[in-house]
């Protein structure tokens, strides 16, 4: 019956030919078809010598042999490098434009993640004369218009119809930019109340992070892209569209009718690339509490001895007062700093920048903010709180073994939470997990640290939350990434 049902789900026409990415493997990139040798110098400056599988298969979809014939929804493991899967085929094709226009859009769903995203598009757009903006509200709106869009001296003051997209370009506004990544919220600015931002010319549409974008509304940003977007015979670009898509043959438009929402979302697009979660990476585990639970974290950071780490929390206050608590152990002789919601913007992007240089080595995070967030050099990733969701701990375990490195994903539970770990575990399709145990005279040697009573008021407030339960578990589960195209959990001991 289940199998039944799981067989009438409908799925996009798109969709039912799946390219299965675990049967490609690395390319040299001397080998890859048609690649432009200016992206192909600019690949090797960022230290990339070959293509990874997802790379690839998406490559051959789009320039070739595939010539885009329809819209790609990627699905692969974190730190399988979606974003040059996607960024590379857009910026090859994007390398012939005659006009500039804003053609790509990128939408990511937080401000660092298109901070990320853009650092990968410049690296490789700028070579081949490509220019790449971002709408996230780092800067003042003005700023930010003044990046994207061209405004004729001449009009400044004039009253005009903003939606009157022809009369505009007849003023002279023009765009700055051929590829945007932004997020939702400023993007609907710029659409409502920027002169001369316009997507009429847009062929590529990329949803990252596309299941936690769809499922926020985001004053409905998607339905209203995909409303302008649609094609205006009588506009006046169509001589410059006519001449762009002359000289691309691969960009021209497609349009697709039918009945369901996702559907709408193929319909009215050029290309449309999918971001979807990594089904395939096995999830885990989740936490515990009990009074000496902050211990045993102490205890594991100290037997991590100084590695690049994050510690997820289960809430932004969580990791808050966690970070606080942590900061108390002076004798942990590590540098921890907090990353979540709570913060400003700029703290936040400021703290990632200096984990990214190495300035400090574990960073204390909610889930929230770490979505897609690629940190090299983090080798271990620990559950505090042990995630409700396996796409949580996927999420979570995804910041490590990263690119085909290898890392270790903690998970601190308590007995209470043993049997909800396994089953999470077998959601996972992860047979078993090892167990780790913090040598308990670890544990009594901070204790009295911990007991004598320096720590602010919160700290006793989130503690006396826990449970009475002393005994815990730590887990280890050890994530392997060989060749960047599949992660498997090794098994050291048996948990399961
Ligand atoms: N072909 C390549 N060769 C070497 N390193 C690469 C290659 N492609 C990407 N990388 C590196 O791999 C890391 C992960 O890439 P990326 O962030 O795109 O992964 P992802 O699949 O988007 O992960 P997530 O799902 O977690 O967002 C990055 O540090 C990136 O620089």
């Amino acid at each position: 019956m289940e199998e039944e049902k799981q067989h009438s789900v409908p799925v996009l026409p798109w969709m039912r030919d799946p390219v299965d990415v675990t049967l490609f493997q690395q390319l040299s990139l001397d080998s890859v078809p048609s690649l432009h040798p200016s992206l192909k110098l600019a690949l090797e400056n960022m230290g990339i010598s070959d293509l990874f599988p997802v790379q690839l298969a998406v490559w051959q979809e789009t320039v070739g042999p595939g010539n885009f014939e329809r819209d790609l929804c990627i699905n692969s493991p974190t730190g399988s490098g979606k974003t040059l899967a996607y960024a590379l085929p857009i910026v090859q094709l994007l390398s012939k434009r005659v006009v500039k226009c804003l053609r790509a859009l990128v939408v990511v769903p937080t401000r660092d993640l298109a901070l990320q995203v853009k650092r990968v598009f410049d690296a490789i757009a700028s070579p081949l004369g490509l220019h790449v903006g971002l709408a996230v509200g780092q800067s003042s709106v003005a700023d930010e218009i003044s990046q994207l869009v061209h405004i004729p001296e001449n009009v400044l003051g004039m009253c005009y119809d903003p939606e009157d997209v022809s009369l505009q370009f007849q003023l002279g506004f023009q765009s700055k930019v051929d590829i945007l990544v932004a997020t939702p919220g400023r993007l609907m600015d710029h659409i409502n109340t920027t002169k001369g931002f316009t997507l009429e010319h847009l062929h590529y549409l990329v949803v990252d992070e596309t299941d936690r974008l769809l499922r926020e509304a985001y004053q409905s940003w998607l339905p209203t892209v995909l409303q302008l977007t649609e094609s205006n015979d009588d506009d006046i670009f169509q001589a410059a569209d006519s001449l762009f898509h002359f000289s691309v043959g691969a960009l021209r438009t497609r349009r697709r009718c039918q009945g369901y929402t996702w559907n709408k979302l193929a319909a009215s697009l050029t290309e449309i690339v999918i971001r979807a979660v990594d089904s395939e990476i096995v999830p885990t585990v989740e936490i515990c509490g009990t009074k000496v639970k902050p211990l045993y974290l102490v205890a594991l950071l100290k037997s991590l001895e100084g590695e690049k780490c994050i510690v997820f929390t289960k809430s932004v206050e969580s990791a808050h007062r966690l970070c606080k608590l942590m900061k108390c152990f002076e004798d942990l002789k590590i540098d921890i700093k907090e990353y979540s919601g709570l913060q400003h913007q700029r703290v936040r992007s400021k703290t990632l920048s200096e984990f990214r240089k190495g300035a400090f080595q574990v960073l204390v995070s909610s889930d929230a903010m770490t979505r897609g967030i690629d940190v090299e050099g983090v080798r271990s990733v620990i559950n505090y709180d042990m995630p409700k969701y396996v796409k949580t701990y996927v999420h979570r375990a995804g910041r490590t073994a990263r690119a085909g490195h290898t890392g270790r994903c903690f998970t601190l539970i308590s007995e209470d939470e043993v049997r909800r770990f396994k089953k999470l575990m077998r959601k996972a399709e992860a047979s078993s997990c090892p167990e780790h145990t913090v040598p308990s005279s670890l544990i009594e040697e901070l204790q009295p640290t911990y007991e004598s009573g320096k720590y602010v008021n919160s700290t006793f407030v989130y503690i006396s939350q826990t449970t009475a339960k002393h005994r815990f578990r730590c887990t280890i589960l050890n994530i392997i990434s060989s060749t960047g195209h599949g992660l498997d959990l090794r098994e050291s001991s048996g948990f399961a």
